[in-house]
C-alpha cells in the first residue's frame, strides 16, 4: 500500500466514522438527548466561565458518554442482527451495554453536580 492508498484508506474510516455518529444521531433517542443536555452544560460553562481543569472534566464527561452511547448502540445492533427471538445471553449483552451507560451517566451527573452547584450558589447569593 503506497502513501496515496493509506490516505484514501484513513479517508474512508474517517467517513465511515462520520456516518456512525450520523446514524446514532438521527436513530438513537438517547443520543439526542446527551446532545441536548451537553448543549446545556457548556452554555453553563460559558456562562460562568469555568477553570481550564473544570471545561477538562466536562470535555472527558461529554465525549465519554456519546462515545459509550455509540458502543451500547452497536451491541444492540449487532444482538439484533443475530437473533430477533428471545435469549438469556442476548439479553445479558443489552443489560451489560445499557449498565456501562447508566454508570458513565451517573458519573457525569456527580461531575456536573461537584462543578456547577458551587457556581449556581454562588450566582444566586
Ligand atoms: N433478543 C433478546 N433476548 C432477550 N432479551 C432481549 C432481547 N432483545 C432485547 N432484550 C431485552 O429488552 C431490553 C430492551 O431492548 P431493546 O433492544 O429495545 O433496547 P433498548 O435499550 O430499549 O434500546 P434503545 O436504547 O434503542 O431504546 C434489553 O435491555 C434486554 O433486557
Amino acid at each position: 500500500m503506497d502513501s496515496r492508498d493509506k490516505h484514501v484508506h484513513l479517508w474512508k474510516s474517517f467517513s465511515f466514522a462520520i456516518a456512525g455518529i450520523k446514524t446514532a444521531l438521527w436513530s438513537e433517542r438517547n443520543m439526542r438527548i446527551h446532545f441536548f443536555v451537553s448543549l446545556i452544560a457548556i452554555g453553563f460553562s460559558i456562562f460562568f466561565s469555568i477553570s481550564k481543569w473544570e471545561w477538562l472534566f466536562v470535555i472527558v464527561a461529554i465525549g465519554g458518554i456519546f462515545s459509550l452511547e455509540m458502543v451500547n448502540t452497536a451491541i444492540e445492533r449487532v444482538v439484533d442482527l443475530v437473533t430477533e427471538d428471545y435469549h438469556p445471553l442476548a439479553k445479558q449483552a443489552k443489560d451489560l451495554a445499557a449498565g456501562a451507560v447508566f454508570i458513565y451517566a451517573i458519573t457525569a451527573v456527580v461531575i456536573g453536580t461537584i462543578i456547577f452547584l458551587p457556581y449556581f450558589f454562588r450566582w444566586l447569593i
